[in-house]
């Protein structure tokens, strides 16, 4: 039986996006993710009741799109726009055209380091992951394979999952086996601020009972002083299970000492806007969290996340992806230091399941009463089609 050769990626494209999808913040107005949530922008009373008023939806999706010279074509979405897109085009393509997919370990070395003068974190490593993301899926489509597979098979049959979202009520009606809420109020709205975090949680403990995992997702805008408070009494009052991203991903201190001062039993977590090995290495040795939480679309892709994983593995530490659809699920379905996974509640409501990245995935699985079994990840490459209606945008051609 000869060794296959696959053949060579041909061309790669890059697409940018408007409205949903990989860039979820992306809504229309009146979406609960963009309803007063607690930012570092917040000091900044102009900027506090819309996330969007200081541009968290500024970028847009990147689409990354490799075309094999047999015709097969793999592709991925990410948040990154056209600046992505720039970077994709300019400098990623010269690493992928005329390269087998296989080779994404040395393609990985050579975009990462050739983009390291200005890259390492953000952007460029989103924009790395996409084209990683899209290499994982071509593979799978020209060996007719889904990535989980691929990665080592599944250790269990169906993925669970929690849902972040305004309702953590009604995600315990659907069947998850936890809710995350938004906070509302940070330091610069005082202790009248504090208050109100803890009422919102205090009622959504009474609607969900004593046992369902109530979480809170801080989205870097706490400090160390307001967090700890606020750790303290939302453990005593309300029983959360966790506090995630409270400070500046770079107070790597800071962390390490929200752990310290945490309540025994709540869990600190973070890592959704960190990257590489090199950067979870950190969280991770400095002792920052219990949770690592790495976005596969923002980390480095699956060939990083693979390092990542092993790394949290060998210290015992749980990862659980950030809401990053299909790209996380076929991740956390085969390793048992991730054992369940985001689910984002992209509704407006949110009052119901809606595709997290739609519109901009054809076939994209959801969970039916907080879960999906593996089976349904059986399809080629991370099993979706990009859904050609939407309004793709080609900023630079190469
Ligand atoms: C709900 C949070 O404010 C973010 O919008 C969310 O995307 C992210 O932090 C998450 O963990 O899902
Ligand atoms: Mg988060």
């Amino acid at each position: 039986m000869p060794v296959v050769n696959l053949p060579k990626i041909k061309h790669v494209r890059a697409f940018t996006v408007r409205g949903g999808g990989a860039d979820y913040h992306d809504q229309g107005a009146g979406h609960w993710i963009d309803d007063h949530i607690a930012t570092p922008m917040a000091r900044y009373p102009e900027y506090r009741q819309s996330r969007q008023s200081f541009g968290i939806n500024v970028l847009g999706t990147l689409v990354v799109e490799l075309e094999a010279d047999d015709g097969t074509i793999g592709f991925a979405v990410t948040t990154g726009g056209e600046p992505a897109a720039f970077i994709v085009e300019k400098h990623l393509s010269r690493f992928l055209v005329g390269r087998s997919p296989a080779d994404y370990e040395k393609i990985w070395d050579q975009m990462y380091f050739s983009t390291q003068y200005y890259g390492r974190k953000g952007l460029v490593v989103n924009a790395i992951s996409g084209v990683d993301l899209a290499l994982w899926d071509l593979l799978g489509k020209l060996r007719q394979e889904p990535v989980y597979h691929m990665l080592g098979g599944a250790v269990r049959d169906e993925l669970q999952f929690y849902a972040t979202g305004a309702r953590p009520d009604i995600a315990k009606e659907l069947g998850f086996i936890g809710g995350k809420l938004p906070l509302h109020h940070g330091p610069a709205e005082g202790i009248e601020g504090l208050h109100k975090n803890i009422a919102d949680l205090a009622e959504m403990r009474s609607r969900c009972g004593d046992d369902f995992w109530l979480m809170l997702d801080c989205w870097m805008s706490l400090d160390i002083d307001y967090a700890t408070r606020l750790a303290h009494r939302a453990w005593d009052e309300c029983g959360l299970k966790w506090i995630e991203e409270a400070l500046s991903p770079d107070d790597y201190w800071g962390y390490a000492q929200l752990k310290k001062n945490a309540p025994k039993g709540l869990l600190v977590t973070t890592g959704e806007h960190e990257a590489t090995r090199w950067g979870f290495r950190m969280l991770m040795d400095m002792e920052c969290c219990d949770i690592i939480q790495p976005d596969v679309g923002w980390c480095g892709g699956v060939t990083e996340l693979m390092k990542i994983g092993a790394y949290a593995d060998s210290k015992g530490v749980m990862m659980v992806p950030h809401g990053s659809s299909v790209y996380s699920y076929h991740f956390v379905i085969t390793r048992h230091n991730s054992p369940f996974a985001e689910f984002l509640m992209m509704h407006p409501g949110p009052t119901e399941v809606v595709p997290m990245f739609a519109p901009q995935l054809l076939g994209e699985p959801v969970p039916v009463r907080g879960k999906i079994r593996a089976s349904e990840l059986d399809k080629p490459g991370f099993g979706v089609e990009l859904n050609r209606d939407i309004a793709l945008h080609r900023p630079y051609p190469n």
